[in-house]
């Protein structure tokens, strides 16, 4: 028996390739059935059901059996004939429906913990189902067809027999044009899809189900043509009968984990918080699936087709399920080695010698991304002295190393994380040009018969482009929330630097060297963060106990040095500074969202002079990204202000001090930064965990900011009480000894005035 060829193998079936493995679900999945566990509320799909959704028949693809996908005439007939064939008496009926067009709808009451359909094996289609050609059965099986192309195949073999296949009601059911990315036009997936990488993975299907086709042709209906006319067996054909297996094909996991096209169960519609999957009943001998939930009479019923995003169901099932409500949702984030880095070559090796290239994708889910993500950015920034890792982390990036949970390399894990922001952010840009450009996109089109079908393709991209980019977003965030908090952890560790070499100066002086010392504020656009060399109590003691380290900390580079003393201050994450102004002194911050909101505080701490407590304050004046005065204050000793950033750019922050004296100000500024903000209030939008995980996070760091701030402020009150206390201390004495003068004073003119007396009373 002649084997089929490897393309044969290879097409269709899930690709063992590192990067399927890190995909979900394979590519061939549908209803992947799980055994259900917990309970979930029901949140609906949507679905473009109105007017605008369909297809006209005129629309319709040179198929000659199948229905409109909304008729409900032929699933009428169809449960007729299964009725008469076997199927006992169900608890459900088809119906149109609001998500899904034709859905299974209870009839009665159905408890939660029930099983339905019990659609016996012998209406099961599978790779053993027999064919009513019987002789282009047996050749397709002589030449060991794998079971994807054999059920496409059949699946149009029988359907080209019309009434003559028992199977004529169940194809009269199915849709003439399954809703699915193989009807799409290239032009139409350039254009809609142009920013996400669901437009590849459709390229790469109709290229594999052409491929599929071709191949089957060039081997088998070639040498048959009597058994596999070209009218019959051809690439449309192909492309209806792929979308079909695509749209409804199921695994059955207790019947060998056997591929099967189930009438009836196939009518069940998809519901992104249901967990109830199709399965093989050996007890009752049937296809059922347990309700995971109760449904009243007149409610629609509805299963998993699995874990999916939101992605590969636009692929497989075309539709896109409402923003917020899959949690299964991801997007594939492309990442690439950089051209010019000096290591390419050995880089790109080690990626190909473990399944994985340049670009390569990955996916990234609401709740965050996969380990072998991070590792693919930490080659990709690896200098060339770490060239020992590449191999270890093209391991870990390919999913194949066991050891990859403890890879950690915090000396570039900062700018692994800034290159995983910078593509997230890339991607971003595109999915934000694409919803743009969509709202003038193409409608003057000259075929106005063609109208719908691209206003039902646009609202689908557009769909799935909102959620993909949603995704980004949050991860955006989180990136930026851990490199702001590494690049915290640093400026405190360059602060206990600046104390330390503040320390040798001061030493220095007391042993009668002259060292100039003063204050330096520096500010780094790169980390948005500013340091400031003043040596605190807490500096001293640290550097007391790292003082025999010293010369060990010395010998290492600056940077891993910075790491690890800003792992040990980690703890105390709060960003500020405190400088001395003369005369003015600005500031600037960049806000990179409009709708963020921008947190300012200052204290004016302490004045230069000891004998002057500055009562009178200082101003500040915040500048927008045009110029324009955002707000101000006057002649203010502490002060605290939120806004709204209306214009992204950068904002400039002012302080002019009036006063003769130099002050010490200490000043914090903080970006809040929620990615939904205009849409928070639509609970829909969003999983509400997450919702609370992310207000959660922005309550504590603006917590933080609070702490900050009244940690200044008693920081004054501290340095006002010092200097009252100075102040009455220095009056007391200066009492005293004027009290001491006044009685030495008074003794001695006493003692004159008795003097005096003597001498005139002897005489
Ligand atoms: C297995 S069939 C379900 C029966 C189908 N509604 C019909 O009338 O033939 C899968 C197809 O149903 C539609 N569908 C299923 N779940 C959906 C949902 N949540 N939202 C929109 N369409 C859905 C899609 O067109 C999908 O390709």
């Amino acid at each position: 028996m002649a084997k089929a060829s490897n393309f044969l193998q290879s097409t269709l079936l899930p690709s063992s390739s590192p990067l399927r493995n890190l995909r979900t679900q394979p590519l061939t999945l549908s209803f992947p059935p799980l055994p259900s566990s917990r309970h979930r509320p029901i949140i609906h799909c949507s679905v473009f059901a109105g007017e605008t959704t369909k297809r006209s028949a005129e629309e319709a693809p040179d198929i000659s059996w199948g229905c409109e996908i909304d008729s409900v005439e032929n699933a009428t007939s169809l449960q007729r004939w299964l009725s008469d064939s076997g199927l006992p008496p169900q608890k459900m009926a088809i119906d149109k429906v609001d998500i899904g067009e034709r859905g299974l709808v209870a009839s009665q009451n159905l408890r939660k913990g029930e099983k339905l359909l019990f659609v016996p094996p012998s209406l099961v289609i599978s790779a053993d189902s027999v064919w009513t050609n019987g002789e282009a059965g047996e050749v397709m099986k002589r030449y060991d067809v794998p079971d994807w192309p054999l059920l496409a195949s059949y699946l149009i073999s029988e359907a080209s027999l019309q009434k003559g296949s028992r199977w004529f009601n169940y194809i009269s059911a199915l849709p003439r044009q399954p809703y699915s990315l193989l009807y799409w036009t290239r032009t139409e997936l350039d254009m809609y899809l142009e920013a996400s990488q669901i437009r590849e993975r459709a390229i790469e299907r109709i290229t594999n189900v052409v491929g599929t086709y071709e191949d089957l042709r060039s081997r088998i209906f070639s040498k048959h043509p009597n058994l596999f006319p070209k009218e019959v067996f051809n690439d449309e054909t192909f492309k209806w009968s792929f979308g079909i297996l695509f749209s409804r094909l199921v695994r059955l996991p207790s019947m060998d984990g056997r591929f099967a096209l189930v009438p009836w169960a196939d009518m069940l519609n998809h519901n992104c918080e249901v967990e109830t999957y199709l399965d093989y009943d050996k007890s009752s001998k049937g296809v059922v699936f347990t309700a995971d939930r109760p449904y009243q009479p007149g409610e629609q019923v509805f299963i998993s087709y699995g874990n999916k995003s939101n992605g590969e169901l636009l692929l497989s099932y075309g539709f896109v399920p409402r923003e917020g409500t899959n949690p299964s949702d991801s997007v594939e984030l492309a990442m690439s080695l950089r051209k010019n880095d000096t290591c390419y070559k050995e880089k790109l090796d080690a990626l190909k010698k473990h399944g994985l290239s340049t670009p390569q994708c990955f996916p990234v889910r609401i709740t965050g991304w996969p380990l072998e993500l991070m590792a693919y950015a930490y080659l990709v920034v690896s200098p060339p002295d770490m060239s020992n890792s590449f191999e270890e982390m093209a391991k870990a990036a390919s999913n194949k190393s066991s050891t990859n949970k403890d890879l950690k390399y915090p000396e570039i894990e900062e700018e692994a994380l800034q290159f995983i922001l910078d593509s997230c952010e890339t991607s971003i840009s595109k999915y934000s040009r694409f919803l743009k450009e969509s709202g003038s996109m193409d409608l003057d089109i000259t075929s106005p018969k063609q109208l719908n079908r691209k206003a039902f393709l646009k609202q689908l991209a557009v769909d799935l482009s909102t959620s993909e980019r949603r995704i980004l977003y949050r991860a955006q965030y989180i990136l930026r929330r851990r490199l702001r908090d590494i690049r915290s952890g640093e400026l405190k560790a360059l602060r206990l630097f600046s104390g330390i070499r503040n320390f040798f100066k001061h030493s220095l002086c007391l042993s009668g060297l002259s060292v100039k010392t003063g204050y330096i504020v520096s500010y780094s656009e790169r980390t948005r963060s500013f340091s400031l060399p003043t040596v605190f109590f807490s500096d001293l003691s640290l550097f007391i106990v790292f003082f025999p380290l010293n010369s060990l900390i010395l010998k290492m580079s600056l940077k891993a040095t910075i790491l690890i003393l800003g792992l040990v201050w980690s703890f105390q994450a709060a960003l500020g500074i405190r400088f001395v102004i003369d005369r003015e002194e600005c500031f600037s911050h960049k806000a990179e969202y409009e709708g963020d909101t921008l947190h300012v505080s200052f204290v004016v701490i302490k004045s230069d002079s000891q004998w002057h407590f500055n009562e009178d304050g200082v101003d500040l004046v915040i500048h927008g990204p045009t110029g324009e005065q955002v707000h101000d204050f006057r002649e203010q000793i502490s002060a605290k202000h939120d806004f709204v950033v209306q214009k992204k750019g950068v904002y400039r922050f002012c302080f002019t001090n009036k006063s003769p004296y130099h002050e010490t100000i200490d000043f914090d500024v903080q970006l809040g930064h929620f990615a939904y903000y205009d849409q928070h209030a639509k609970d829909e939008h969003f999983t509400p965990l997450m919702e609370q995980i992310s207000k959660l996070e922005e309550a504590l760091y603006n917590i933080q900011f609070e702490q900050h701030w009244l940690e200044a402020q008693t920081d004054r009150q501290a340095i006002v009480n010092e200097n009252m206390s100075k102040r009455a201390v220095h009056k007391a004495l200066f009492e005293s000894f004027a009290l001491i003068g006044a009685s030495v004073f008074q003794v001695y003119l006493l003692r004159r005035l008795f003097e005096r007396k003597l001498g005139m009373s002897r005489v």
